[in-house]
């Protein structure tokens, strides 16, 4: 990328969360990722362009030495600080501004200090060439995948239901949502086909900011704004129809929409399961008995104590381990944070050698991974704690894409190849990563008990009820039916 030769006319809107605003190249396959303000200080920008360098360099840091590690490299790419001309910035944020949701434009992108991540476009990793089937890509903003120990909560409901199916209460309760998502994060993470296929299902049902479908690089599938509508499932299916009859079921041109939904399903859930490298293994928490949450709609009997786990080196098996770094909870991590903070009030340079601000390299993750787990009542100790709280806090909000790729048609008069079809294989591979892999300020850790507070205390004021309309109301992807029978629908996997 040539940077002096920038024109905002090869860059096109791409999404946005809340801290970053992401445009792509419209031929090539890179996007920009520009820090956002607070709309408040869009006159006076909060930090100057070398803080914005150094934090923007902080991101890709943590991420190629801290994340990597820990999640595996194969999955991971953290791209390279660019210095952009301010022209090209400005004129892109005027460009773009018209396509951002209005629910996200409390906040601005920064046109000040010039600076951008750089990486390689996730969502359209190659050129292609214009067919019916360009790569598909699937987002998914998996959330915390276990629950926390009986031993470091003092409200018994956190070690029975989990904090995604808590929150989703308190989001629909303060208007963050219209309605709840019935997606929760421990089916996700069992590694049960079953239950992982119920997961999948309510997140494409009510996607919010978990779940998007992208066709060739372009969104084709995501939660409607600020509206009412459900999201548009047969827009889906219209996208997805050429990728299953093409694939496994080219005899029948009559797939019903179900079929193809679970064909879809099944080849994500797989390319969630597949390894990159070691064997399988089993999570920890399966023995813990933290693996359900009781607000899950999931029939726990259909599997009974038949639990698969994860593979080790799955995409899920790392992330899970990594957020499992949380061992305390943020109820029994807040006094340590306030060990550390108290020892910064008394000696203020500390902050640096304690690398509470980073930098992200060797010493951090060492400290990270070789956290004793008794607290001798140091400084250091306590330190250690809170740096793995804050990583375990990334992989508890990063997302993963998984790029399907159609094969290559076999050819049609090979019997051989024929036959070997007939065993299903997937029509599609597949690549993973996960982005979305920022450092946790040490300072938001007060919001973060504040916030499991009223997560917590909402729940149960409401007793897991809910305003009425708040459930999904549209025309259900799942009938009532296949609510009930959910697992015995699907195709035998
Ligand atoms: O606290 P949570 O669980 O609500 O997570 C926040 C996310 O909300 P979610 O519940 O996923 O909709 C939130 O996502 P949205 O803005 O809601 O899309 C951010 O990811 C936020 O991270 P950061 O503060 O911008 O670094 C996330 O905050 P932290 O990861 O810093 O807690
Ligand atoms: N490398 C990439 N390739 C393709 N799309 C990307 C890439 N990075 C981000 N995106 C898209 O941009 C969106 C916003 O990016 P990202 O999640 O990094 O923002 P954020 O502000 O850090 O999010 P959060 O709200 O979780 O803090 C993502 O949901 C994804 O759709």
């Amino acid at each position: 990328m040539e940077v002096d030769k920038m024109d905002e006319n090869d860059w096109k809107y791409h999404g946005e969360g809340n801290k970053s605003l992401v445009v792509c190249h419209v031929q090539f396959p890179r996007v920009l990722r520009l820090l956002k303000y607070p709309a408040a200080d869009s006159e006076n920008p909060p930090q100057t362009a070398e803080q914005a360098f150094r934090q923007i360099q902080n991101m890709v840091d943590f991420s190629s030495k801290v994340m990597s590690s820990l999640l595996g490299d194969k999955f991971i790419h953290s791209g390279e600080v660019v210095k952009l001309p301010l022209e090209f910035v400005r004129q892109l944020s005027i460009k773009i501004q018209q396509q951002r949701p209005a629910w996200r434009c409390d906040k601005v992108m920064d046109i000040y200090s010039g600076c951008a991540l750089c990486l390689p476009n996730l969502t359209s990793p190659a050129l292609h060439q214009a067919t019916l089937t360009p790569p598909l890509c699937i987002e998914i903003k998996p959330k915390c995948g276990f629950l926390p120990s009986h031993k470091h909560v003092s409200k018994d409901i956190k070690a029975r239901v989990c904090r995604y199916c808590m929150h989703q209460h308190f989001k629909v309760a303060s208007g963050k949502w219209k309605r709840r998502s019935l997606y929760c994060p421990l089916d996700l993470f069992s590694g049960n086909k079953q239950r992982m296929t119920f997961a999948v299902r309510h997140l494409l049902e009510e996607p919010q900011n978990n779940f998007k479908v992208f066709k060739g690089g372009q969104c084709v599938y995501s939660c409607k704004e600020s509206s009412d509508d459900p999201p548009d499932v047969n827009g889906l299916l219209h996208h997805l129809r050429p990728y299953f009859l093409q694939g496994n079921n080219r005899t029948s041109s009559h797939m019903t929409n179900k079929a193809i939904l679970n064909d879809f399903i099944q080849v994500l859930v797989n390319a969630l399961l597949s390894e990159r490298g070691d064997g399988g293994a089993v999570t920890d928490r399966q023995e813990e008995g933290r693996s359900f949450c009781e607000a899950s709609l999931f029939n726990r009997e259909r599997v009974g104590h038949a639990s698969q786990g994860l593979p080790a080196d799955s995409v899920l098996f790392r992330i899970l381990q990594t957020q499992m770094l949380d061992t305390l909870d943020i109820e029994g991590l807040f006094p340590l944070y306030r060990r550390v903070e108290q020892h910064l009030q008394d000696f203020p340079k500390e902050r640096s050698r304690l690398q509470v601000d980073g930098p992200y390299n060797e010493a951090f993750l060492e400290k990270v991974q070789k956290c004793r787990m008794e607290d001798d009542g140091s400084v250091e100790s306590a330190i250690a704690k809170v740096h793995q709280y804050c990583v375990a806090m990334t992989a508890k909000d990063c997302s993963i894409m998984v790029v399907l790729q159609p094969r290559e048609e076999e050819e049609e008069d090979d019997e051989g190849l024929r036959r070997l079809r007939d065993f299903r294989p997937s029509p599609f591979s597949s690549s993973v990563s996960i982005l979305d892999l920022d450092p946790k300020p040490f300072d938001s850790i007060p919001r973060q008990l504040r916030l499991d507070q009223k997560i917590v205390s909402c729940y149960l004021r409401t007793g897991g009820a809910l305003p009425k309309g708040s459930r999904p109301q549209h025309p259900s992807i799942l009938s009532a039916a296949d609510r009930e029978e959910c697992t015995l629908l699907f195709h035998p996997m």
